[in-house]
Formats: C-alpha cells, structure tokens, sequence
C-alpha cells in the first residue's frame, strides 16, 4: 500500500487512519507501549488484508493483466484535456483482479449465459465476467465514453471470450430502454456507472423484467468508503449509496447482502413475484404454476437424474435413441439386445457421452431370459424406474400367406415379449410404489398401413396398445404409469430392404409432414413419458407419424 494513494475502500480508510494513529503514537513518550503494539497488530490485520486476497485469488488471464497494465499506464489527464472522454475518469474506477475473479466466480456458480454491465471503464470486470461464460454466453457492456470501446477492443479481439462482449456506447439509461423495448432479459447484471444513477438503474431494470427471476444483480461500491453508515457524510455519491442501500434492503422484490470486499458489492437475487407488483404489501406468488412444481421448471421437471431405465431393442434404431435420450436425460441406462455386439456397441456410445450404462444380452420372448435381464439390472443399481419395452419385429407376408410360424413368432416378441417385460418389470416396480413403462406399440395399431402386407405385425401392435391401456388402468394407484408411442413409418436400416424400399414413395404421399419419420423425433416423447411431468398420464398411446393415421 502506498501512503499517497487516495483511500478507495474502508479497509483503506482504516489504514490511513490506522497508520496517521501509530504516527502520532510513535512520536509521543506517554502512550503506553501495549497501545503502540495494538496499534501495529491492527495496522498490520487492515493493510496485509489486499494483498493477501490477491495473492490467493486465481491469478488473472494474460489478456486481462494486460488490461489492468494498459489501464495503469494509461494518461487518463491527457485523453480528458484533448477532449477525447466527457469526464476526466481516474484510473483507480477499474475492477481489478480480485473482484474481477469475485464476479467471474459468480458468473460460474450462478450458471449465467446473458450478462449485462453497466459501467464498463476499460473492460476489465466485462472480460472476467465473460471467462466465466458458457461458449454461447453473452455480456452487452453499457459504456458513455467511446474511446473505451476503441481502448478495450484489440485486447478483447486477442481473448478467446472476447468475442461473448458486445459493447453500448452512449448513457446507459438509453442502452437500457432499447435492452427493454426489444424484449431482452439478462441471468446477471453489474451496476458499475454514475453512483447518483444507481436507483434508477436498479428501478429500470426490475421494472422493466431486465433481470430475470432468481437472476443475480451485483452492484459495485456499496459501501462507498463506508461512507453509507458514517452519521457524518455529506458526500452526494456516500448520501447516494446509502439511499440505494436502503431502498433495496426495503425492496421485497429482492433479497440483499453487501459483501464487503474492496469497496462493496452488493449481491442481489431477483425472488419471484406476481408480475408489477413492486409495493410493500405484495404478496409473493406461491403456486406450482409460477414457482414449478418442487420449484423445478418444466425442463427441469423431465430430467431424469438418479433414474434406472432399461431399453430393449437398444441395439439399434429407435431403441438406440430412446437409450442415448433416456441416459442424456440423468437416466442410468441398460441397453437390451437379442444381438450382444450390438447392445455394448450403444452401452459403449452412452459411456463416451458420460452416462452410466450395461449390456445386457437377452431374447424378450422368453421368461428366464426376462427373468435374467431383471435381475441383473437389480443387482447393478437397485432399483428400475423405467422400463422401455421396444423390442419388435415385422415379417411382411399377405395374410392368406401368413404362416403359424410367422405369426407365432411376431407374437413371442411382440405381445408375449411384451407382456413378460412389463410383468417382470411391474412386479419389480410395483414393490417400490413407483415406475414409468413404456411400450413401443405402432401407427398400425390404429390404421392399416399400406400397401405392404403385415397382418401379424398390425394385430400384435393393437394387442401392446390393450396391453398398455389395461397395465396402465390396473397399476396407477400403485405409482406405476403404463403409456405407449406409436411411431410412424421411421426411417431406420430396417426399411431399407429390397422389398420395402419401393414403398417408400407410396408411404410418403400418405404423410402430411411430407416425410417418414426419425428416431430422434422420438426422443422427447420417450423423456416426457419417462418424466415426472407426465405423472397424470396413463394408458396412453402417443402417436408421432407425421399426421399419416389422419388422412
Ligand atoms: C467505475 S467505472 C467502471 C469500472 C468497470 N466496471 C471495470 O470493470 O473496470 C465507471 C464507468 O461508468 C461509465 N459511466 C459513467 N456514467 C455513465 C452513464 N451515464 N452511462 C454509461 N456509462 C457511464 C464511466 O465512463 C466509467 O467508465
């Protein structure tokens, strides 16, 4: 700390007088030796307190200390004489390296991905709040003077978050109507500009939902030289502060605490509220509908975290997208295949992408195999939340052609198959109170597709759609949900066989949506049924063909 350096902090305040204290004491013999060294303790505690903090921050990135240099170095007397800024502005106003991490620290923790600065100076917070952005994260950095914008850029243009600022120049008041008209909303704001503007800032910006609910707003010297809480002041930027203060601390829109590092920050959470009710006696909303139910909002209401699911038919097609969905989702997830190579193939994509996953090799259509593929599931994770009964098959024939083979055979996989995975699981599910199953049934439960033959396969589907709406009526009460999608024609290495593929033609001028469809526009379906959201529903047939069962 140098003595000539103006106080900027009340830490520095209280130096200075600590330091004009021990002065006087060291010069006169009467003072008592134990209140000298009281003295040096207390100097020591106030003026090692910095140096420390920043010393044992995280050291700031190489563009910002070039910043911070660049800002030091800088004549800002010069640039005010030749007129190139509107006010003479001291360089001491930047952030520096342990508020500048303070703020990208909680850019982090509050997983913002739209900031809004007010008061950028050279850029310094603005860069080390962009760090702590997501790649596609953004801060709009309100700024009056110009020249800062010219100043800041070629070091943003040599950071890789840089690019994340967009840079305001102009009153901030004006930046924040246009922000407002155009409908922008922001996870964070930092309110660092003109202190007597303060109140209006803040004002503006929750009248006019800037700050979205639960969004953070900091706001920097708040404690402005503790000039707020001394009775004595009568500096119009300490009168100011301490007016912000008082007004936010009375603000039942908002919770506050002032942290008080450098000159102050006050952190302020945004808390939900009805919509324009800023006086006192509003009433905070309290309905699952504004708050979401358990106060997850609807995305996070589909997550599946902590959940076990199995898949079968996982090895391909539509059950490999229901496992990377299910297991994207939170989901633990057992990928089920009749082909062992194929279901630790996808085990394997699930385990590169993070998600915790098994083979399992079975053949659904029989009882020990279900029996086995139950169990080892139990034993791995304890419980199962999700059943995904995917596994089918389709042997196309004309029904004069229809073997007993063909059709007993759709029927082991199809119904008995289907009907030994949802026991099994059931039984499992019903022990805990609580599962979601979920059946694939198909478009040929409710229409006969055409012109292919697939009489085995059409009545084996409308069996599973029976199957799901009598499970999903008899095991309600007890918390299991028993639904099925019925999935269009979809575009998967099975139809591409030399018979099928001629059909294609023929299918697609049958669907509106002008196209078969995707495993992926499967995917959200199978979450939702797997969700807590759709708790209400059961024995459902979800049917996502492109609107080809309407014409
Ligand atoms: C304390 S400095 C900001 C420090 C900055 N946040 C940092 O990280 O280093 C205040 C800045 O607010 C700007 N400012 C003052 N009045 C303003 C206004 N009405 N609109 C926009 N910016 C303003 C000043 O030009 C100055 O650059």
């Amino acid at each position: 700390m140098q003595a000539t350096k103006v106080a900027d902090t009340p830490i520095e305040v209280i130096c200075d007088l600590l330091t004009k204290a021990k002065e006087l004491a060291d010069g006169n013999a009467n003072i008592p030796e134990d209140l000298r060294v009281n003295l040096q303790k207390a100097l020591d505690i106030a003026c090692g307190l910095d140096s420390y903090l920043e010393k044992m921050s995280s050291q700031e990135s190489a563009p910002l200390a070039e910043l911070y240099k660049k800002t030091m170095e800088h004549d800002w007397d010069e640039v005010f004489k030749e007129n190139k800024t509107q006010f003479r502005l001291p360089k001491e106003c930047i952030t520096g390296l342990v508020e500048g991490q303070t703020l990208k620290m909680l850019v982090h923790m509050s997983k913002a991905k739209k900031i809004l600065e007010i008061g950028m100076f050279t850029g310094y917070g603005a860069l080390s709040m962009a760090e702590g952005l997501p790649k596609d994260g953004s801060l709009v950095a309100c700024e009056l003077e110009p020249y800062l914008k010219e100043f800041a850029q070629p070091i943003f243009d040599k950071s890789p978050h840089g690019q994340k600022i967009q840079v305001k120049t102009g009153s901030a008041m004006d930046s924040l109507k246009e922000l407002a008209a155009a409908g922008e909303q922001f996870d964070m704001v930092f309110i660092d500009a003109d202190k007597n503007n303060y109140i209006n800032y803040y004002k503006f910006i929750l009248d006019h939902n800037l700050l979205r609910l639960s969004g953070v707003l900091c706001v920097d010297n708040s404690l402005f030289k503790a000039k707020v809480y001394l009775k004595d002041t009568t500096d119009k930027n300490g009168l100011a502060l301490q007016a912000f203060n008082e007004f936010v601390s009375n603000d039942p829109r908002v919770e506050q605490v002032i942290v008080p590092l450098r000159d102050g920050i006050s952190i302020i959470r945004r808390v939900p509220m009805s919509p324009g009710s800023a006086g006192a006696q509003s009433k905070a909303i309290d309905d699952e509908v504004f708050r979401g139910v358990n106060g997850r909002s609807i995305l996070d209401r589909m997550r599946l975290d902590g959940r076990v699911a199995y898949v079968t038919g996982g090895g391909q097609g539509i059950g490999r997208a229901f496992a990377h969905a299910l297991g994207e989702a939170g989901a633990k997830v057992a990928v089920v295949d009749l082909d062992q190579g194929k279901a630790e193939a996808v085990a394997e994509e699930l385990k590169l992408k993070g998600i915790n996953s098994i083979a399992i090799t079975a053949d659904i259509s029989k009882s020990a195999h279900v029996e086995r593929m139950l169990d080892s599931i139990v034993s791995k994770w304890g419980e199962i939340h999700i059943a995904c009964n995917n596994a089918g098959i389709n042997m196309n024939s004309a029904s004069e052609d229809t073997s007993l083979e063909e059709w007993d055979q759709t029927f082991d996989v199809n119904l008995r198959g289907m009907f030994l995975c949802c026991q099994a699981a059931g039984r499992v599910m019903l022990k805990h109170g609580y599962g979601k199953i979920i059946n694939t049934a198909s478009m040929a439960s409710l229409i006969v597709p055409h012109p292919q033959k697939q009489l085995a396969y059409n009545v084996s589907k409308a069996g599973v759609v029976k199957l799901t709406q009598t499970l999903g009526t008899e095991w309600i009460d007890r918390g299991v949900r028993v639904n099925c999608i019925s999935p269009g024609i979809v575009d998967t290495p099975l139809i591409h066989s030399e018979s099928l593929r001629p059909l294609v033609q023929c299918w697609l001028s049958d669907i509106p949506a002008g196209r078969l469809a995707l495993v992926t526009d499967l995917q959200a379906a199978v979450v939702y049924l797997a969700s807590d959201a759709s708790d209400y529903m059961t024995g459902h047939n979800l049917v996502i063909e492109g609107g080809q069962s309407l014409w």
